[in-house]
């Protein structure tokens, strides 16, 4: 059926509404982390794939680094390997490591490769372990006190980009899966894929770090109800880490060190909605959680939002003050 006149109308208006977006958005990086949640509907992914092409067409530097929690998890069980999560992350012994690699590496990033790459051939697969992009040492967290060992977790020690910004000065899009290998032991390591996201960010001095995940953004009070949280300062998320818990742990940490590190927001989306990414970059929607440096800091001279400046979960005055 032909379309109406009233529907090309409104696409070339959409069109047109982008204007200032591309023009704002032209050679910025930005590092969008695609949970494995919100992969598991193929429909969305191929939406999400496509949205990266759209992203590298329209003038970014997409780099895409992707999870694949369930899809490990349900490897590990085929396997009758445990699965335990401690802080957030996931214990992983040295076998559940091989599983873990297999399935990021091999399995999900080769899905997303070829989902973008039937877009344009565009997309390189890579892992942490590439070119040393990634290095990391043990990571024991603590819990009620104590130091707990959850075998082979990684924490990002150092990044080299070379790689990925060999890959974006040839116009590529690096897709990255979260694993690292330690200089100290020569083991890999199973890394965080919101941690790598954004160290990553961090190291390629991002305008913006995007996390696709399963729910509409960080819920106040979770999981016993109440509202997303619209927007929080560094300080803000910083106060609040506490009283995280499960997978936003990592996430909002993440967040809270990119921002810290000098990139420009952290935005936690819900990965549900299709093309949730255009949605962020190109319109005015203040979707999901964005995090934003601090106003001032030094924390004597800011201690609560000032009259007029909006304070945890209120939206922000302009999304353009808040935006890369
Ligand atoms: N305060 C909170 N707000 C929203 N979700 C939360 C909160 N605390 C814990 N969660 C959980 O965090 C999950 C997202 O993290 P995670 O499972 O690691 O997703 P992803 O695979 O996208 O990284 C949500 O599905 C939800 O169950
Ligand atoms: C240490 C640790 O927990 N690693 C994660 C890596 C994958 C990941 O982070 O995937 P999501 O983004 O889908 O959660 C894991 O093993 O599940």
């Amino acid at each position: 059926m032909m379309p109406s006149r009233w529907s090309a109308l409104e696409k070339a208006r959409s069109v047109c509404e982008a204007l200032p977006w591309l023009t704002r958005h032209q050679n910025r990086t930005v590092v969008i982390k695609l949970g494995g949640h919100a992969m598991a509907d193929e429909r969305l992914t191929a939406a999400f794939a496509r949205d990266v092409v759209f992203l590298r067409y329209a003038g970014l530097r997409p780099v895409v680094v992707h999870g694949g929690g369930p899809q490990i998890g349900a490897e590990l069980e085929r396997r009758g390997l445990a699965s335990e999560f401690k802080a957030g992350l996931r214990v992983t012994s040295a076998p559940a490591m091989d599983v873990v690699r297999m399935v990021l590496a091999g399995q999900v990033q080769r899905e997303l490769v070829g989902l973008i790459n039937a877009n344009g051939p565009l997309a390189v697969g890579m892992t942490g372990e590439d070119a040393d992009t990634l290095t990391a040492v043990r990571h024991v967290p603590w819990v009620d006190g104590e130091p707990v060992d959850i075998g082979r977790v990684g924490d990002i020690t150092r990044v080299d980009t070379g790689a990925i910004e060999a890959l974006l000065a040839d116009g590529r899009i690096p897709v990255v899966s979260s694993v690292a290998r330690s200089a100290e032991d020569g083991h890999v390591y199973n890394v965080n894929a919101d941690t790598a996201a954004a160290a990553l960010a961090t190291a390629l001095r991002a305008q913006a770090l995007v996390m696709l995940t399963d729910v509409e953004g960080l819920y106040a009070g979770w999981p016993a109800g109440g509202e997303v949280i619209a927007r929080l300062t560094a300080r803000e998320l910083e106060k609040l880490l506490p009283e995280l818990a499960d997978g936003m742990v990592p996430k909002m940490t993440g967040c809270l060190h990119a921002v810290r590190g000098g990139v420009g927001t952290a935005r936690v989306i819900d990965g549900r909605v299709p093309h949730a990414v255009l949605l962020e970059m190109f319109t005015d929607e203040g979707v999901g959680t964005v995090i934003v440096p601090d106003p001032d800091p030094d924390p004597d001279l800011d201690p609560e939002p000032g009259p007029g400046e909006p304070g945890p979960g209120e939206p922000g005055p302009g999304r353009a003050e808040a935006r890369p």
